[in-house]
């Protein structure tokens, strides 16, 4: 495999407005995608854009989210993921299989409307890692 851009540094918060509030006010932040809904991944999502990258912030959506564990332990929130673009994730997903890393799952489309996969943190120095493929301009 060969991981290219970071597209987004996902960090789960406990409140969408309160966490792009603070971008705005403490980090100078001025353009954001505004709060949406992906109930198939159990989550609401928002976006901070900056010049090379986004910040994707998620809140917990339904009871089977798969970030409430997470914010149960981190009840203010913290980083989450790291999401890097690859080319194929179909490709992506044998070549980790190779390496005997396993995948979470299924690929799924993900907030940028394209296919992505999660790599457990286990593989990767405890970071949970997604690979999507890019979105098209
Ligand atoms: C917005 C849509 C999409 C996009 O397009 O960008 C997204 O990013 S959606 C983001 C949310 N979705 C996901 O994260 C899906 C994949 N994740 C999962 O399926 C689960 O979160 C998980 C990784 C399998 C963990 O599930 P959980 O129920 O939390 O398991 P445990 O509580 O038992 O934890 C097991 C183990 O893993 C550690 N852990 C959990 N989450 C993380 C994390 N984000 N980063 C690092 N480590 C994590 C947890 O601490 C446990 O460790 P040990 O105690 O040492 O066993
Ligand atoms: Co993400």
């Amino acid at each position: 495999m060969k991981i290219g851009p970071l597209n987004h540094v996902g960090i789960a918060v406990p409140n969408l407005e309160e966490a792009m509030e603070n971008y705005r006010t403490l980090y100078g932040a001025t353009e954001f995608v505004q709060p949406f809904v992906m109930e198939a991944q159990g989550v609401r999502v928002a976006f901070v854009n900056l010049p090379n990258s986004q910040i994707e912030l998620i809140e917990p959506y339904g009871e089977k989210s798969p970030i409430r564990n997470f914010l149960e332990k981190n009840p203010k929130g913290g980083q989450h993921h790291v999401c890097f673009e690859v080319d194929s994730v179909a490709d992506a997903i044998n070549d980790a299989a190779a390496e005997g890393a396993s995948v979470i799952g299924e690929p799924r489309i993900g907030a940028h409307g394209t296919l992505m996969i999660f790599i457990h943190p286990k593989h990767s120095n405890g970071v949970l890692i997604e690979l999507m493929e890019p979105a098209k301009h």
